[in-house]
C-alpha cells in the first residue's frame, strides 16, 4: 500500500501542475480574446486549433498516446472558447446544464445565403423556397466551401442537402455539421425530379455519355439500368453538368439534372422523370452561425458518440423516453481513426428553452461522450 500512496501522492502532484498551467492557458486565451473582439475576429479559429492538435502529438514521447492527446485538447480548446464566449457577451448565450453554451442569435433580416453547386442546382431551388428570390445569393463548387464561407462571414446562411427520401442520408454533410461549429436554423423539404437533357439534335438512341451528380445517378438507377452502355461520369452538381452539355454541344452527351437547369442552360428534355421513386424527396438544412430559437422551434439536432459498452446505445436513447422525448431520427457515422466506433445524429423533437428537455439533455451528457447540440429549429 505504501507504494501505491507514493505513486499516487506523485499524481496529486502532477494534477497540481496540470490545474496551474490549465488556469495560466485559460488567462492567455482571455488575453487572446481581447485582441480578437478588437479586430472583430471570432472565437473560434480552426487553423491555429489544428497547428495546436499538431504540435502537441510533436511534443508526446510515446506517440502511441496520440489520439488520447488529441481527445484531450479538443476538450481543452473547446472550454478555452467556451470561457471566452461567457466573457465576450453572456446575454448571447444559452447555458443548458453546466457546461453546454450555445451562442443565440435573431434571425437576420438582410443576408447572404450561400449553396453548393451552380444556379439551378436542387439546392438554389430549395434555398429560393426558404428565403424567397430577393437575398444576396452566392455559390461553391463544395459543400464544405459553404460552411467556411460562413465560418469567415462571407454568408450568413448556407443551404445544403441533408437526406434523400430514397438514397438516405448526404454523409459528408453530416461530417461537416460535426466539423465545424454551425447551427441548423431551418429546413426545406423539396421534391426532387430528374431528367434526361441535352442539347438540340440529341435522342435518347444517341447519347454515348452521361454528367450528373453521384446522387442524380444514385436516385436513378432503374432508368440507367436500362442503357448499361452509357458511360457514367461523375460531376460537382446536376446544374453543373447541365451547363457543361450545353458547353460542349455535343448530341452524344448528356446530364441528369432538373427541369429547372434545362431552361437556365437551353437545354432539351430527352426524357421527363426519370428518377426510380417516384416519390423522391430531398430534405435541406438551413445552417447559420448561432442558434436560431423561437416558440416555433420544434426540432432538436444532436450529436454524440458512445462509450464502448454492452447497451449503451439502448441506455441513451432511453432517457428521451424517460423524459417523454419523441426520437424522429438516428443516423451514424464512422469516427475517423476509431475502427467500429461512431458518432450519432439524433433528432428529437422539443424546444431548448423547455426545462424538461433541458433535464433530458443534461442526463444525456452524463451517459455519453463529447454531446454537440446543433441546432434547434
Ligand atoms: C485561444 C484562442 O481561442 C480559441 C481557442 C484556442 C486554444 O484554446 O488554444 C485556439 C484557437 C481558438 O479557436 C486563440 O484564438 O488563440
Amino acid at each position: 500500500m505504501e507504494r501505491l500512496d507514493q505513486i499516487r501522492a506523485e499524481i496529486d502532484q502532477y494534477d497540481q501542475q496540470i490545474v496551474e498551467y490549465f488556469e495560466k492557458r485559460i488567462k492567455k486565451a482571455l488575453e487572446a480574446l481581447e485582441i480578437k473582439q478588437e479586430l472583430g475576429l471570432p472565437i473560434l479559429q480552426q487553423d491555429r486549433e489544428q497547428l495546436v492538435l499538431d504540435k502537441v502529438v510533436r511534443h508526446l514521447q510515446d506517440k502511441e498516446l496520440t489520439q488520447e492527446i488529441q481527445e484531450l485538447y479538443r476538450i481543452i480548446m473547446k472550454l478555452s472558447r467556451q470561457i471566452q464566449a461567457k466573457k465576450w457577451n453572456l446575454s448571447d448565450l444559452l447555458l443548458i446544464g453546466e457546461s453546454i453554451l450555445l451562442p443565440i442569435g435573431e434571425p437576420l433580416s438582410k443576408k447572404t445565403i450561400a449553396f453548393q453547386g451552380e444556379p439551378g442546382a436542387f439546392g438554389h431551388q430549395a434555398l429560393k423556397k426558404y428565403f424567397g428570390n430577393k437575398e444576396t445569393v452566392l455559390h461553391f463548387e463544395k459543400f464544405e466551401d459553404v460552411f467556411k464561407a460562413l465560418v469567415e462571414g462571407n454568408a450568413d446562411y448556407g443551404v445544403l442537402p441533408i437526406e434523400n427520401s430514397s438514397t438516405g442520408g448526404i454523409h459528408e454533410v453530416y461530417d461537416l455539421l460535426l466539423k465545424y461549429d454551425l447551427y441548423i436554423v431551418g429546413e426545406e423539404i423539396l421534391p426532387i425530379e430528374h431528367h434526361l437533357l441535352s442539347v438540340e439534335g440529341a435522342t435518347e438512341e444517341s447519347i454515348v455519355e452521361v454528367y450528373s451528380h453521384i446522387q442524380g445517378f444514385r436516385q436513378c438507377k432503374s432508368f440507367l439500368d436500362q442503357h448499361p452502355d452509357w458511360k457514367l461520369i461523375t460531376y460537382d452538381n446536376t446544374a453543373a453538368s447541365a451547363k457543361l452539355i450545353k458547353e460542349l454541344n455535343e448530341t452524344s452527351k448528356a446530364a441528369i439534372a432538373s427541369k429547372e437547369a434545362a431552361e437556365l442552360y437551353g437545354l432539351k428534355v430527352l426524357k421527363n422523370n426519370i428518377q426510380t421513386n417516384q416519390e423522391n424527396w430531398t430534405r435541406f438544412i438551413i445552417v447559420g452561425r448561432k442558434v436560431e430559437l423561437s416558440e416555433e422551434s420544434k426540432k432538436i439536432s444532436l450529436i454524440y458518440s458512445l462509450r464502448h459498452n454492452v447497451g449503451s446505445l439502448y441506455d441513451s436513447l432511453g432517457i428521451f423516453t424517460k423524459h417523454g422525448i419523441n426520437l424522429v431520427k438516428l443516423e451514424s457515422r464512422p469516427i475517423p481513426n476509431q475502427p467500429w466506433k461512431y458518432h450519432f445524429y439524433v433528432d428529437v423533437e422539443g424546444n431548448l428553452l423547455d426545462k424538461q428537455i433541458q433535464r433530458a439533455i443534461e442526463e444525456l451528457q452524463e451517459n455519453i461522450i463529447n454531446l454537440k447540440i446543433i441546432g434547434n429549429y
